[in-house]
């Protein structure tokens, strides 16, 4: 067993019957999506939301019902992976370009879990480029805004020489700041910028953290039991 792999299997035993369940992006939540899979196919009663197209395939795949955000006010648990996360448990997500829906699903949810190998763990958030989804009419001018205001390095995403294009019809913009000194500040500060639709700084939001490592141990961190 990878450290993906632990850290998305353990955050399984966290899902019980009658939940609505947030699934996540990505190679980490993969794990989780294969083995609340398994556990429907135990005769586990849940219904999901997915943060992304691929996920949402994902669960189709493995059989777990999907249900429509009409039908839900709020979810009992979402889990996905991170791409940094700081001993404050803000993260750096978006890495894989969901990061709007994955901010939805996280903070609607009653309990965000968080699943990152012990790689992903930093002092401080920063060394990931951060991505910024912005919308694509005059896209040059807020991609400029920033670059003035921040003076990083920030590039627009691309994908078989195009740009990248989100599930939600927007870009992603990925800002190199190195470090980032008040994660908080600078998540309200983009949130404002005109243009940005959202970015993956995810500051407060969530609850656990399981790390995952090499081994196959998992290390639970977090606010809530
Ligand atoms: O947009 C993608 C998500 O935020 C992912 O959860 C994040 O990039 C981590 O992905 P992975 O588990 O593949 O490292």
């Amino acid at each position: 067993m990878n450290a993906k792999q632990a850290a998305g299997y353990k955050a399984a035993e966290w899902v019980r019957d009658g939940m609505t369940v947030g699934l996540g992006t990505g190679s980490t939540a993969y794990y989780a999506i294969e083995k609340i899979g398994e556990m429907v196919g135990k005769g586990l009663k849940i219904r999901a939301i997915a943060t992304s197209n691929a996920s949402e395939e994902l669960a189709v795949k493995y059989g777990i019902p999907l249900v429509a955000s009409s039908e839900v006010t709020r979810l009992d648990i979402a889990i996905d992976g991170a791409d940094e996360v700081d001993p404050q448990m803000a993260l750096i997500k978006g890495g894989g370009g969901a990061l709007l829906r994955e901010k939805l699903v996280a903070i609607n949810s009653d309990r965000f879990i968080v699943i990152a190998d012990s790689g992903k763990m930093v002092s401080q958030l920063g060394g990931f480029k951060l991505p910024i989804e912005i919308v694509p009419f005059c896209y040059e001018w807020t991609l400029g805004r920033l670059q003035e205001r921040y003076k990083v390095e920030i590039e627009m995403r691309q994908r078989d020489g195009q740009l990248y294009v989100t599930d939600n019809g927007n870009y992603i913009a990925d800002a190199s700041f190195g470090k980032i000194v008040s994660p908080g500040e600078l998540s309200h500060e983009l949130k404002m910028t005109t243009g940005v639709v959202d970015h993956g700084l995810f500051v407060d939001i969530a609850d656990t953290v399981i790390v995952g490592y090499d081994d196959g141990r998992t290390e639970v961190i977090g606010k809530k039991e």
